[in-house]
């Protein structure tokens, strides 16, 4: 069994090259889930009281949450493999809020401080500063927060003055988890209820978090709300983050002769659905719902066509699912994806010019990609974009691609799977390794 957070020294490689083709086998457990971690940590922050969250992710976005969480006075000290939170926010940070990479801190932080009587100021590295903000900008300044940045107010660095909020019955325009989780905190602090409506679900952990920090949250479909409500400390221990897992998963099947089982998985609501998509394709994945258990072995994938429906749930899988399309019979075809153009990238372009690195026949379209799947992989040279899955999503093609691939940009995975060349070689038993 490989443990998780194994970090090398390759993981701070600007570039990386590996030779394929590899062999894969072995059980692992993936970090802890990022948009969970996220959001222990934060809770534990506003809550009153001490929390032990254990199973972090030792990724670089959740550190951030974890400073930016210090800046406004919050007491963190570790606590044998976990950290011990003390509840308790300042009304403003000391500091500017360096968010790094992580859209999730930022924007679940906009509600932090919007709901909070000063003023903070959030920033983030070039790729963070290029994404979208009025998302949440604007209902947010809709329950009484004055928010202002570069843009129009659409892009970071954000002032935000906050404090003497009202609630809002907000239909989102977006399905985001980030958007629903930062008008529900904002709401936790603000005068009256606070609803939410998204147009396709998406992830739960806010809600279902709160509730387990003592919030007072209802769930009617696609509506959340939320009462103003003192939240209270509880221990969390994360589950694996099945994003991760989607990388071991897809190698398992694309590889000749793998086997590969990740274990404590969290595989709750709109996160499995890349075992969905694939299992349309033909893989062979066992589940065991029980154990956070998922199971692949080599399997040959035939094209399917992915819509609108499918997204929200595979939204930080498509890089991944597009090598295991690249490698299947025929064609796939992924469309209503147009969220992707905002990522850490935009993923639409980056997972098209790196599927076409290795040859394969790929092209995209205004909200996705066309792939036509077969042609066999021959190594290239690949640049992340700064963003980690694009990262490793050729680190998996590479294992069946025949010669030397090149990663530049490989720092990148550090924001969420520091360890993951650590992972690749124990599960190649030495046979594929990163070169710095
Ligand atoms: O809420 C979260 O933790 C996340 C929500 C998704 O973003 P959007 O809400 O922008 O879709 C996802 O892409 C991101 O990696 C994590
Ligand atoms: C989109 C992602 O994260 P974030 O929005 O938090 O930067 C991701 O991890 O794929």
């Amino acid at each position: 069994m490989v443990a998780p957070d194994v970090s090398s020294d390759v993981d701070a490689a600007r570039t990386v090259s590996l030779t394929g083709p590899g062999h894969l086998s072995g059980s692992l457990r993936v970090p802890g889930d990022k948009s969970i971690s996220h959001r222990a940590l934060l809770l534990a922050g506003l809550a009153e009281g001490e929390s032990l969250i254990t199973g972090l992710s030792g990724g670089d976005d959740v550190r951030r949450t974890r400073l930016a969480l210090e800046s406004y006075g919050v007491q963190i000290e570790p606590a044998g493999d976990g950290l011990r939170v003390r509840g308790g926010l300042q009304d403003e940070p000391d500091e500017p809020l360096d968010l790094g990479n992580s859209g999730t801190a930022t924007r679940l932080f906009a509600g932090v401080c919007a709901g909070r009587d000063g003023y903070a100021v959030l920033t983030g590295d070039q790729y963070l500063r290029a994404r979208p903000m009025n998302r949440v900008a604007v209902p947010l300044r809709a329950m009484g927060a004055a928010i202002d940045g570069r843009r129009d107010g659409d892009l970071l660095p954000l002032g935000v003055r906050g404090g003497r909020l009202t609630g809002i019955d907000y239909d989102s325009p977006v399905a985001s988890a980030q958007v629903k989780s930062a008008i529900l905190l904002a709401g936790l602090g603000a005068s009256g209820p606070t609803s939410v409506r998204e147009p396709a679900a998406t992830r739960r952990h806010t809600e279902e978090m709160l509730r387990d920090f003592g919030g007072k949250v209802a769930v009617d479909g696609t509506r959340v709300t939320i009462e103003p409500s003192p939240l209270s400390a509880t221990d969390v221990d994360v589950p694996g983050d099945p994003s991760q897992a989607a990388f071991w998963t897809v190698a398992a099947l694309i590889v000749p002769d793998a086997s590969v089982t990740v274990e404590n998985v969290y595989l709750g609501f709109g996160r499995t659905g890349f075992i969905d998509v694939l299992r349309r394709m033909g893989a062979d994945i066992d589940v065991d719902a029980s154990t956070g258990l998922i199971r692949a072995r080599s399997t040959r994938l035939t094209g399917i066509d992915i819509a609108g429906a499918d997204i929200p749930s595979i939204i930080d899988e498509v890089p991944i699912l597009a090598v295991a399309a690249a490698a299947a019979t025929g064609t796939t075809t992924i469309s209503g994806a147009q969220e992707l153009r905002v990522k850490e990238s935009d993923r639409i372009a980056s997972t098209v010019r790196m599927l076409r690195a290795f040859g394969a026949r790929a092209h995209e379209t205004e909200d996705g990609m066309v792939i036509e799947g077969g042609a066999p992989a021959r190594g290239g040279v690949v640049d992340s974009h700064g963003d980690h899955r694009i990262a490793m999503a050729a680190c998996v093609n590479a294992l069946i691609a025949e010669g030397t691939t090149v990663i530049h940009g490989w720092d990148s995975v550090a924001t969420s799977y520091p360890g993951f060349a650590a992972h690749l070689a124990a599960l190649s038993g030495g046979a594929v390794t990163l070169s710095a």
